[in-house]
């Protein structure tokens, strides 16, 4: 279904989630309230980043598109399949359109096997010819930056961190997935090895129209290859937009805390580093109302009792504040 990203451009969903809600059973018969009712649409061929602290949900997003658990309720497509509504054998099917990339590359690469098998491994499962698994995984390496013939004949356990995650991106798209789902994938490395990785996802978007979730609580990452951005908190979304707008002028109180308090973010007129005060509350007790009303410097009594709803401030920018930080448009 065409849905407009800018206002103007229309584009194709490559995926959307309805309401997803992911509750876990805890001690003493008490629920993680780890997805609290939340709904986004990735475009084909954009990458949409998602950042918040530690703990406020978004691995478990990643995690509930792939239904690895199956949500507690709501709705995930990928292009026009509803993934919710699958049998087993279905989903196993749909899921080869999905690939997930997560933060360390040693617990998913096998150290057996050479870097072009471990590439080739997925075209061989889908049933792909011996030439054209070789020709491709070669294809797919020099995507991502290595040396088909130098890094493809060694062992994964003789690469580096950041080649190894170059491995795993160029494993990942072997069957040329619908979508890719990043989990923190440079957290653990260097900064600049970092910076490569997200030049090669950078570049992947612009020659292979990669379309990609991007998941890190850290913003400057984050905004280095996003085209949109997600911002979760506890386990909500809280502002949605267009990269730039959205760190230029965030609409949501938590979105500018974020950024006042990331170092290398902050703008002119930010307070200190260390805006954003106070702990995040439990899952197992989100505050009443909204989320945030805890630790905003904004709150009033209508934030405890009214969980706000998102609301469009213009060109595809959302976000959901009882007291934004600027009026909707037309008000
Ligand atoms: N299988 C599970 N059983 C119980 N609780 C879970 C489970 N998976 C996640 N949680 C809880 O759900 C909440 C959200 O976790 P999640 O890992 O999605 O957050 P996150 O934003 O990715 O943070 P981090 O970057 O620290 O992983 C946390 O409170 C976590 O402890």
């Amino acid at each position: 279904m065409p849905e407009s990203v800018s206002g103007t451009e229309q584009t194709q969903i490559a995926l959307r989630i309805e309401d997803l809600v992911q509750e876990f059973p805890a001690r003493r018969g008490q629920t993680v309230h780890a997805l609290r009712g939340v709904s986004l649409a990735v475009h084909q061929g954009e990458t949409l980043g998602v950042v918040g602290e530690s703990g406020c949900g978004k691995s478990t997003l990643l995690r509930s598109v792939m239904l690895a658990p199956r949500p507690s309720r709501g709705k995930v497509f990928l292009e026009d399949v509803e993934l919710t509504g699958l049998d087993h054998r279905g989903l196993t099917k749909a899921r080869r359109r999905l690939a997930l990339v997560f933060q360390d590359p040693y617990s998913s690469l096998d150290p057996r096997f050479l870097v072009r098998e471990l590439v080739a491994e997925p075209m061989l499962a889908a049933g792909m010819a011996r030439a054209d698994r070789a020709k491709k995984s070669a294809e797919l390496l020099e995507a991502v930056g290595l040396d088909p013939h130098h890094h493809g004949a060694r062992r994964s356990s003789e690469l580096s961190g950041g080649q190894l995650q170059r491995v795993a991106i160029a494993r990942a798209l072997a069957t040329e997935p619908a979508l890719m789902l990043c989990d923190e994938i440079v957290s653990a490395l260097d900064v600049s090895v970092q910076a490569q990785i997200l030049n090669v996802l950078r570049e992947l978007r612009s020659r292979l129209r990669l379309t990609s979730v991007f998941v890190s609580h850290d913003l400057g990452v984050v905004r280095h290859v996003s085209d949109r951005i997600a911002v979760m908190y506890l386990g909500t979304l809280s502002e949605i937009g267009p990269a730039g707008e959205l760190y230029q002028r965030p609409v949501h109180p938590y979105t500018d805390a974020l950024i006042s308090a990331a170092p290398g973010l902050r703008r002119a007129g930010d307070r200190a580093q260390g805006h954003l005060e106070g702990e995040l509350p439990s899952p197992l007790a989100p505050p009443s109302g909204c989320p945030f009303r805890t630790r905003c410097p904004k709150a009033q009594a209508l934030c405890a009792e009214q969980m706000p709803e998102l609301q469009d401030f213009g060109g595809g920018h959302l976000a959901a504040c009882h007291f934004p930080l600027r009026a909707l448009p037309g008000r």
